[in-house]
């Protein structure tokens, strides 16, 4: 056996055993009275644990495996990806939520910046993973600040969650927006710059 890796923290131990996922959905489908044998769910099982292999990637993977190419173009000031399409899971139901994120920062005084689309990877690193919407809108402005020494990062990120739209509250419709703001995007001035380019 290999020895597990610690990697997403948040007491996540282990890889993906996908002989275990397909069991578990065939579980589920017994437990829900369905026939996992019958023609049409024969491959299920496999196929959804396919599936969460993909929607949980970012359990594999760290911020820092994704924010590696930087440049020193000594650009000082604010670089703002907008409108980031993002699908995670809400870690309390497993079911999808989706939206977009924008996530700025002001790069370290020697501009020390990173690629463009290295911000959409970083986004996909957490995403990709048991979610709630504040954690993952605070752990992308983190690792800005940690791994880029960001002077200072501003996510936000606006989801519509299925666990509001197609069950409980049955809500469809209802978006959610999470912010988290650090260092010098705190000041009101950048910060109302940020966010006037946001929701331009
Ligand atoms: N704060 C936050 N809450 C979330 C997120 N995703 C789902 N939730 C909420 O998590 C809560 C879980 O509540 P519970 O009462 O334990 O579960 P439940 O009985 O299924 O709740 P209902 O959804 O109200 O039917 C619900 O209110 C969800 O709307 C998220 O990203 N952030
Ligand atoms: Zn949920």
């Amino acid at each position: 056996m290999t020895d597990p890796v610690t990697l997403a923290g948040d007491g996540f131990i282990g890889e993906f055993d996908e002989k275990r996922a397909e069991n578990a959905v065939r579980e589920l489908l017994i437990a829900v009275g369905e026939d996992p044998d019958r023609e049409g769910l024969k491959e299920t099982p496999a196929r959804v644990a396919r599936a969460y292999r993909e929607l949980l990637a970012g359990l594999w993977q760290e911020p820092e495996d994704v924010l590696t190419t930087t440049f020193d173009l000594g650009h000082d000031e604010m670089v703002l990806v907008k409108d980031i399409e993002i699908v995670s899971l809400c870690e309390h139901h497993l079911l999808p939520f989706h939206g977009v994120a924008h996530v700025g920062y002001i790069p370290a005084e020697t501009g020390k910046i990173t690629g463009l689309s290295k911000l959409a990877r970083l986004v996909e690193v957490f995403a990709r993973r048991p979610q709630v919407q504040e954690r993952l809108t605070t752990q992308i402005a983190d690792s800005l600040v940690r791994i880029l020494e960001a002077r200072g990062a501003i996510v936000v990120i606006e989801a519509e969650h299925m666990c509001m739209s197609v069950r409980g509250i049955r809500k469809p419709g209802a978006k959610t927006t999470t912010s988290a703001v650090r260092g010098q995007l705190r000041d009101a001035t950048t910060r109302a710059e940020a966010m006037s380019l946001i929701l331009a």
